[in-house]
């Protein structure tokens, strides 16, 4: 478990770009944040100053109070695309998420050691896929995929998991499926994680935390319940958008009503929002 302060973080890409505009926030030990902001609003350039892949222009990052001042060992980050092997086996490429613990110099080629491959073993097992080991990436669904993507990322033994939109290009039921491994892995591990995601009936079925990202700036923290429809709409389309609720509105009545299988996600809260419409990126 790591805990994770922003202090002043400001990033700005080459002089003119404010990508992150003063972030100030702490992320506590083994929480389960989610990021929702719409296109452009920062949030992969957070989870990249994270883990250290861009270094902020003002302000610091800190895990466990040591600055961030480039990538570690101890943060591993699944993405979008997956960027698996697809010609070798799930197994193959999980025991690759081995090689930034042990250093580059390492070559796939390598033979790795009983423990090693446990490891790999355990992590596909936490996601399912202990039975599909030896099947080729590349004949898997996208959704498999990406839990071979989370098992990786296991291997790597992190204490911090990020996670920038990893369930994007992913069917509704795929993405729950994915969701919920990588819920039930951070929390058999301990694992504190980041991750953004642009569904929010999905972000609110699994986040502790949610984080709203817009301009850079961080315009709301709070809890399942705080994050009411407006509060949605203000991350989504701004304080002007959020007054023009009405067609949003009619939209989202128009849209095809829950599927069974997300009927458990019982709407507790009259204000819960549903599914993101017209602008704001994926949504
Ligand atoms: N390497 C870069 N060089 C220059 N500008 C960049 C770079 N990376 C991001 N930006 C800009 O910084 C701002 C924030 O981008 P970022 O990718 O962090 O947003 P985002 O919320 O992750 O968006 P999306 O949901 O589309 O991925 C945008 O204006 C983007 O164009």
């Amino acid at each position: 478990m790591s805990k994770v302060s922003f202090d002043g973080v400001r990033k700005v890409y080459n002089e003119e770009t404010v990508a992150l505009d003063g972030i100030d926030c702490t992320i506590e030990d083994g929480e389960f944040v989610v990021l929702l902001g719409p296109s452009g609003a920062g949030k992969s350039t957070l989870l990249r100053v994270l883990n250290g892949l861009t270094m902020p222009t003002e302000g610091e990052v800190t895990i466990d109070g040591e600055p961030v001042q480039g990538e570690r060992e101890d943060v591993a980050m699944v993405f979008q695309m997956h960027y698996l092997v697809e010609s070798m086996s799930a197994f193959k490429n999980a025991l690759t998420g081995g090689l930034s613990r042990e250093g580059l110099g390492r070559s796939l080629l390598t033979l790795y050691d009983r423990e090693e491959k446990m490891a790999a073993l355990d992590a596909l097992d936490t996601v399912g896929l202990l039975d599909e080991a030896e099947q080729r990436a590349g004949s898997m669904s996208g959704g498999q995929k990406q839990r071979v993507g989370i098992a990786r990322a296991l291997v790597q033994e992190p204490e911090l998991l990020l996670a920038d939109e990893p369930v994007s290009s992913l069917d509704p039921k795929a993405a729950r499926d994915v969701m919920r491994y990588m819920k039930t892995a951070s929390e058999e591990r301990g694992l504190t994680t980041v991750a953004s995601l642009h569904q929010v009936d999905i972000a609110r079925k699994f986040g502790d935390r949610f984080l709203g990202v817009r301009d850079g700036e961080l315009i709301f923290d709070g809890t399942r319940d705080e994050l009411t429809m407006d509060v949605f709409d203000r991350i989504y389309y701004g304080e002007e958008g959020a007054s023009d609720r009405s067609e949003r509105d009619s939209e989202r009545l128009a849209a095809p009503t829950r599927t069974s299988s997300d009927s458990e996600e019982a709407t507790e809260n009259p204000e819960t929002p549903t599914q993101p419409t017209s602008s704001g990126g994926n949504p």
